[in-house]
């Protein structure tokens, strides 16, 4: 999709009279091309060579090893970063190496692996892509939670196994139509997930730092809720917060004990957000019936851990955005943000130090 299709990518280059290569609108010639640091280009989504093609249209894009290759020269070339998928850290001692870097362009909504504090403190701005990232990770909640509520990949491995029983009696499923779905973070992501589960007709509870307005709720029939009564109620529950100091073990021993014994704990946010010991023991007692993670903490967990060796609990390698059109709109928004900082306009996506 066309960055302009957007409201978000409006800033993404200057107006038609800044440009100085007409038939290649919003580029600057090639001798003016801001440097920009890769530091992965979607390792995992396999789309390297579509985005690395994108980033070169607005940037002198440079990869590690070549800054590693010429740290002096390369070093002061670079104006910003484009931080990708992959997650890789930004040090101190990088910084230290990069005298013109002016953005850290963040490739997703989640910057909990970026040390912003000490980012600012270089005097270097940071951007993320919200919009972008809405859409595949609302459905990728719907996913985990028809997923495990029809019991999809049981029943794969069912299907596709030469010796288990084609169909068991006592093989059931439940049905998320009409249930109640308990979303804890009603941003973007959460707001996307509540309109989809509408289609569903389900019975809607939130919590947000922030209540949403009263048009907002009626539009998808969401009913504020306090956390207690949310986990209380519940048959599904779906974390859709960023990770930060406050939202760090969110889900404990406590908050699962509130949990109905068949309700299902659905996370598309980060892993720390659970208690990760806690929720073993709630699936291995019982005390809540399923889980669906696509976050974990560590990602990928170890081989031996319990949460690989039970069968109440889905577990996909947070591919909440692993989408060709969510990777592409996220590189798009990205550029646009850091082409805002670049040009001193207004910058669509920064991120602040909390
Ligand atoms: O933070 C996000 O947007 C997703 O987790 C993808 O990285």
């Amino acid at each position: 999709m066309p960055a302009e299709g957007r409201g978000w990518a409006a800033a993404e280059v200057g107006g038609a009279a800044e440009r100085t290569v007409p038939e290649r609108p919003g580029v600057m010639a090639e001798q003016e091309l801001p440097g920009l640091l890769i530091m992965d280009v979607g390792g995992t989504h396999g789309v390297q060579e579509s985005l690395a093609a994108l980033l070169k249209k607005h940037f002198c894009v440079i990869t590690m090893k070549e800054l590693l290759e010429n740290k002096k020269e390369m070093g002061k070339k670079i104006q910003s970063i484009f931080v990708s998928e992959c997650r890789p850290a930004i040090d101190k001692e990088l910084l230290e190496s990069l005298p013109n870097l002016k953005v850290i362009g963040n490739s997703g909504v989640g910057v909990d692996h970026l040390n912003l504090k000490m980012i600012s403190n270089f005097g270097v701005k940071v951007t993320n892509t919200p919009h972008a990232v809405a859409d595949s990770t609302a459905d990728m909640g719907m996913a985990l939670m028809l997923a495990s509520a029809r019991r999809l990949v049981e029943g794969s491995q069912i299907a596709v196994s030469p010796d288990t029983k084609y169909f068991a009696a006592d093989w059931l499923g439940v049905e998320v139509t009409r249930a109640t779905l308990g979303i804890i973070g009603m941003g973007r992501i959460g707001y996307k997930v509540a309109q989809r589960a509408r289609a569903f007709e389900m019975k809607i509870l939130y919590h947000n730092r922030n209540r949403r307005s009263k048009e907002e709720e009626q539009a998808v029939g969401a009913c504020y809720s306090e956390m207690e009564d949310l986990l209380q109620q519940s048959d599904f529950v779906m974390l859709v917060v960023n990770l930060t100091p406050e939202t760090e073990k969110l889900i404990g021993k406590k908050e699962l004990g509130l949990m109905k014994h068949t309700a299902t704990l659905i996370n598309i946010s980060r892993g720390a957000v659970i208690d990760q010991d806690a929720l073993v023991e709630a699936l291995q007692n019982k005390t809540i019936k399923a889980a669906a993670l696509d976050v974990t903490y560590p990602e990928p967990l170890p081989r031996n851990h319990p949460l690989l060796k039970l069968n109440n609990v889905i577990i996909t390698p947070h591919i909440g955005t692993a989408t060709v059109q969510a990777t592409h709109m996220m590189a798009e928004e990205a550029i646009a943000n850091m082409l805002s900082v670049l040009k001193c306009q207004p910058i669509p996506s920064e991120v602040f130090p909390q």
